[in-house]
């Protein structure tokens, strides 16, 4: 695990397998005043004031098609859950290197993963963090074990869940489909849900050295909750931009099978986590998308002009 190798003694420099770039990686630029990234008010949906709906529904629209991502705020999962969480995590990344040994897994499909770095694309270059993932639908595979930390992931999901099949209802209507069409073509009532906790320690040489390289994520929509230390950062007209972190907000990004479904007319977002030298940082992604059974393809109604053949998406992480 990294977290021992940033605990060991008098450690100055990354081991060159963690040497992810060799020049520094260039700085990200905050996101600007006449740009910002989208903060979506939830409670505008929910007010039951027509006017604040539509306000709402455009919102969400734009954030989707111009930056495939947003920060929801007042989405109503309690404050006290959301840092409950974030300390469940830390508590686990404290365990010994033997009790974690035990949630290891072997193969991706495995429902609970432990381990260190794993990435697709870079080959032999470790990156500067640790992880937990666990499939928690259609099954809830929390471990018994972990008393505390499964009850309190198993309502956090729950309310994800919810939250995010309410967001695909207006996403779906701002695509110019029925308000169900996602729901029912995504068989989201079995909906695969997975959890990954990440820890990134300091990290001696931050520039050198990723926590998770560029990457879009699969499924239809992610939802990121981080302790107060930034470190995502994501790709928006070319440039990286820092994420920071709001107060009780989630992040969500589009992933790729909403691009797939709205035949690109949103983009899942290329996204990546950077290390830093003063504070260990912690972020949970909880990844949300259709049932496994489910062929995702775009949705016919969007494939209907020459202007808009259907899309094709390569994306391997
Ligand atoms: O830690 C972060 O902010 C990003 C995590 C992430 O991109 C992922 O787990 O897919
Ligand atoms: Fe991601």
């Amino acid at each position: 695990m990294v977290k021992s190798l940033a605990e060991s003694a008098a450690l100055t420099s990354i081991p060159s397998d963690y040497t992810y770039s060799t020049k520094p990686i260039e700085p990200a630029t905050s996101d600007i005043e006449d740009d910002p990234i989208p903060i979506i008010d939830f409670s505008l949906l929910t007010s039951g004031n027509p006017d604040q709906q539509s306000k709402f529904i455009q919102d969400l629209g734009k954030a989707c098609e111009e930056w495939g991502g947003f920060m929801l705020i007042n989405h109503g999962v309690p404050e006290n859950l959301m840092k409950a969480m974030i300390e469940a995590c830390k508590d686990f990344f404290n365990l010994t290197e033997e009790e974690k040994r035990e949630f290891a897994g072997k193969h991706v499909f495995d429902p609970i993963r432990c381990g260190t770095s794993v990435s697709g694309r870079v080959d032999k270059i470790l990156l500067w963090r640790d992880f937990l993932k666990i499939i928690v639908h259609p099954e809830f595979n929390f471990p018994y074990k972990l008393t505390g930390f499964s009850e309190l992931a198993l309502e956090f999901c729950k309310r994800i869940r919810i939250l995010f099949r309410e967001l695909l209802k207006i996403i779906s209507k701002n695509l110019g489909l029925e308000e169900c069409y996602i729901e029912k073509t995504m068989d989201l009532e079995s909906g695969f849900q997975l959890f990954a906790a990440n820890l990134y320690p300091p990290c001696p040489q931050p520039e050198l050295a990723i926590g998770i390289p560029p990457h879009s994520d699969h499924g239809l929509l992610t939802f990121l909750t981080q302790n107060e230390i930034g470190g995502l950062q994501v790709q928006h007209n070319g440039k990286w931009v820092n994420v920071n972190a709001l107060h009780n907000g989630f992040f969500i990004n589009i992933a790729d099978q909403l691009e797939i479904l709205s035949n690109g007319k949103y983009k899942s977002l290329v996204h990546r986590a950077v290390v830093n030298n003063k504070a260990t940082r912690i972020s949970i992604a909880i990844a949300n998308g259709p049932s496994l059974d489910t062929i995702v393809s775009p949705s016919v109604e969007l494939v209907n002009s020459e202007s808009h053949p259907g899309c094709v998406h390569s994306n391997e992480i």
